[in-house]
């Protein structure tokens, strides 16, 4: 294995994801950020410099598990202090397993201001994939506003709350169009049809192919708010991989991918090498104001990349259309021989409430009736030091009232704010059941991917209506639970969990729709945080933590 080393410098920049001038949080130059490439079993060593002049840092690794190095989590207030500005801080962690993940920032909504790349890891040297291919592509999937970041934040915490809206361009690896369509031709649109020398910010990504092949797509959403379809027209997809891990193997026309999951899917160039296909995204699971993203496949030894597909983007189904997102989502199973539950009933059940309230007048998520405030000091350090007055020591309750009615608007006068932990035991096995509910206004829930750092979880089933502990747990799959890091609740649904606290650290478990997260739409876990070793000390020079160190030097 290797020590992979990169040199990182953050900043705003100005930038055109969707053909409109905006500005983006980019890395080195770039948006998104440089593509981490690595094999299983490597060390990545990132020097990050914060050149943002007002603002502090961090990014999180998304999907890798940080055994033995949870300050390397990238969190703010959880893992770490965030960067300030002119400081450079060295995220050192392992990759140990291959897969498709990603890297996003992790304070306030700095990752819906487009900070966020592709972290790619292969099979270590000898081994091999459980599937054969010829060719790879990666596909990072956004969403993307032109109001900025900054004004996002101050709606959602201001009295009349002001929602973000539906984003006005998806993007594919940040390359959107927002000012004209690669398919004016189709339709009777007013948008014009793009005319791209290819040099432009804004112009797709090709996808260039020679037939009879089999290639490997990579596909990764850090969306904000919306849940995707992904289609490439006249081609089958095959689904192989999710969040790292190895899927029995199922094909589909079109894949949903909610924020915060990644998959690989495999498709073979046996169509027709003298027509291009569309590549096409689109919004589902909100009702959708936002026109589909389209790049396209193209036979490039006998098709010019200019040549219109022979017929419009395929139709993506209906954004209202759960069945079909069900069905998809049950499909997701995992290869045999893949690590398996525990099957162990005397185990921690914490059952979470996903609900949307108003607190003093400002509209919040909170889960069991808490809304989650980050605290000043790092749990990690306040947790690590018993620094008693560092969060709510009280217990976040580990259910709701068994009158709650998840299918009526909220009725939840005594949220409140907090900022408790879970504490788990060390090494033991822990049931989460997501239960959605309605939010606010009137037969509405919405769909929340939850996201969990640290570990990864077998998703032991989905079901409708309230959870009830003597029927639906017969129901749980113990043989061949999908092992993932994100998963995704249902309107009035919910999905149970399960996973081993056996990684010492602080761990948030959140809504991976940054807006949802920045209302409230979190808990955190943490385990065997007394068994780590010294943390370093520049992870936790602020806060409680910061005082206890200056306190030190002056004794
Ligand atoms: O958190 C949210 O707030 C809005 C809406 O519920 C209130 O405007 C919305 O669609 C969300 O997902």
């Amino acid at each position: 294995s290797k020590t992979r080393h990169f040199k990182w410098e953050v900043e705003y920049m100005y930038w055109s994801p969707d053909c409109v001038e905006g500005v983006v949080l980019g890395i080195n130059g770039q948006f998104p950020g440089p593509t981490i490439r690595a094999r299983a079993g490597d060390i990545v060593n990132v020097e990050l410099k914060n050149k943002l002049t007002t603002e502090g840092v961090v990014i999180h690794w998304h999907g890798i598990r940080q055994q033995g190095t949870p300050w390397a989590d990238g969190t703010a207030s959880i893992s770490q202090c965030v960067i300030n500005p002119g400081e450079t801080f060295v995220y050192r962690f392992k990759v140990e397993r291959a897969g498709t993940y990603f890297y996003h920032g992790h304070y306030g909504m700095q990752r819906s201001a487009g900070l966020y790349g592709s972290l790619i890891v292969d099979v270590a040297k000898g081994e091999k994939e459980p599937f054969h291919y010829d060719g790879e592509f990666d596909i990072l999937l956004s969403d993307w506003w032109h109001e900025s970041v900054h004004e996002q934040e101050l709606g959602l915490s201001s009295k009349p709350f002001r929602w973000i809206g539906e984003p006005q361009t998806l993007l594919m690896n940040g390359r959107g169009q927002y000012n004209c369509s690669l398919a004016a031709h189709y339709s009777n649109s007013s948008s014009s049809q793009c005319m791209f020398r290819g040099n432009e910010q804004c112009a797709p990504q090709i996808l260039r192919v020679i037939p009879n092949k089999i290639y490997r797509l990579r596909v990764t959403s850090s969306t904000s708010l919306a849940s995707l379809n992904l289609q490439i027209s006249n081609h089958k997809m095959v689904l192989v991989e999710a969040d790292g891990n190895y899927l029995q193997p199922f094909a589909v026309d079109d894949m949903d991918i909610y924020s915060g999951e990644s998959y690989s899917v495999l498709f073979t160039t046996d169509q027709n090498p003298s027509n291009n296909y569309w590549v096409s995204v689109s919004v589902r699971g909100r009702k959708p104001n936002t026109t589909q993203a389209l790049t396209m496949l193209n036979y490039h030894n006998t098709t010019s990349a200019s040549k219109p597909p022979p017929s419009p983007p395929p139709v993506a189904p209906l954004w209202n259309n759960y069945t079909h997102s069900k069905l998809f989502t049950k499909k997701v199973l995992a290869l045999m021989g893949n690590p398996n539950p525990p099957p162990t009933t005397h185990h921690r059940r914490i059952i979470l409430l996903n609900t949307q309230n108003y607190i003093d007048g400002y509209t919040k998520w909170a889960i069991n009736n808490i809304s989650l405030v980050l605290p000043a000091t790092p749990y990690l350090g306040s947790i690590k030091y018993n620094l008693n007055n560092a969060f709510d020591h009280k217990t976040p309750p580990a259910n709701f009232p068994s009158n709650y009615d998840v299918m009526k608007q909220a009725q939840n006068p005594n949220s409140t704010y907090g900022s408790g932990v879970y504490m788990l035991s060390f090494n033991t096995t822990v049931d989460i059941i997501l239960q959605n509910a309605n939010a606010l206004a009137v037969n509405t829930s919405e769909i929340h991917p939850w996201h969990l750092h640290g570990h990864d979880f077998w998703v032991l089933g989905y079901g409708e209506g309230k959870f009830s502990n003597e029927n639906d747990e017969k129901s749980f799959n113990l043989k061949n639970p999908p092992y993932r890091n994100t998963a995704v609740v249902f309107p009035f649904g919910w999905t149970a969990l399960r996973f081993v606290a056996n990684n010492p650290g602080v761990w948030a478990f959140h809504c991976h729709i940054e807006p949802h997260l920045h209302m409230g739409m979190g808990v955190v876990f943490a385990e065997g945080v007394r068994r780590l070793g010294k943390i370093p000390n520049e992870v936790l020079t602020c806060g409680l933590t910061g005082k206890m160190f200056l306190n030190n030097k002056n004794d």
